[in-house]
């Protein structure tokens, strides 16, 4: 379970985030949604407990993460949007030394996981010496490894070939049917709509809309033109641009 109450994080005076609150319960995936700069590593990164937030609360697995961080962060798993690894380790090296810290997965599991992602026969080589790729898909490992009830992740296919993304969507999917809770956040709006039970999208730090596909295609059913059955690129498009015009009427009564 994830829990944002009445997040607002600001930056000097500028505000990255304003009143964003939403619950993600188990057997749900979520998707945080939005432009470039809208909020959603910040938002992210205050759940995760790298961001402090400037007023609201975030709870992972029933923990306040800045409150009771040592719990609230066995209770999940974090896949970045860049592979923060330790470059002088093997893959296997990494992967054991993650079992040990959380007291969580066996030889097996680690053997399971890198033939899984076909990384078995680079698994004695540095971590420095891998591709982009191979370094995300050792990263999804690492999350993964301790079998962790909640899993956050910041734009999981980057880097990813096409077969790898398809295997880590459904392994998303997979998590999330099991009951566990899943929330990531990505451009790539065919991933969202593909695995997504709910969606939030993000501007400027607002929510634009949240729900369900369907009831996200409810509320920007805007009488003629109505967007009945569109897909999420429609919705979002039509969020964003509504946003960006209320925001230019409100810019021309400001200087009428
Ligand atoms: N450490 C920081 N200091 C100052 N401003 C920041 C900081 N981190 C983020 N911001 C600002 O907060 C806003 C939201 O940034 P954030 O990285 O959360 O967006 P995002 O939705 O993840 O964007 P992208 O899709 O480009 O990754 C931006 O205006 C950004 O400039």
């Amino acid at each position: 379970m994830i829990e944002v109450l009445n997040f607002h994080k600001r930056f000097g005076r500028h505000t990255a985030v304003s009143d964003l609150s939403f619950t993600v319960k188990p057997g749900e995936l979520f998707g945080l949604l939005g432009p470039n700069g809208a909020g959603k590593t910040t938002t992210i990164r205050a759940m995760v407990g790298l961001t402090r937030p400037t007023d609201g609360v975030v709870r992972v697995g029933g923990f306040d993460v800045w409150k009771d961080p040592v719990r609230a962060k066995a209770a999940f798993g974090f896949i970045p949007d860049r592979p923060y690894l330790y470059g002088k380790l093997t893959a296997r090296e990494l992967l054991r030394f993650i079992r040990d810290l959380h007291g969580k997965g066996s030889d097996h599991d680690i053997e399971r996981w890198l033939e899984f992602f076909s990384l078995e026969h680079f698994a004695n080589e540095l971590i420095e010496t891998f591709s982009h790729g191979m370094k995300q898909k050792l990263t999804i490992i690492t999350a993964l490894l301790p079998d962790p009830p909640v899993l956050i992740v910041d734009e999981p296919m980057v880097g990813l070939d096409p077969r790898a993304a398809k295997l880590v969507r459904e392994l998303f999917q997979d998590y999330a049917n099991k009951g566990r809770t899943v929330l990531l956040t990505t451009h790539s709006l065919p991933l969202a709509e593909a695995v997504a039970t709910r969606i939030t999208v993000l501007d400027r730090g607002r929510v634009l809309g949240m729900g369900t596909l369907d009831e996200l295609r409810e509320t920007t059913r805007t009488g003629v033109g109505g967007v009945e059955g569109e897909s999420l690129e429609r919705i979002f498009f039509r969020l964003v641009e509504e946003e960006e015009a209320e925001r230019k009427r409100a810019r021309e009564l400001e200087t009428a």
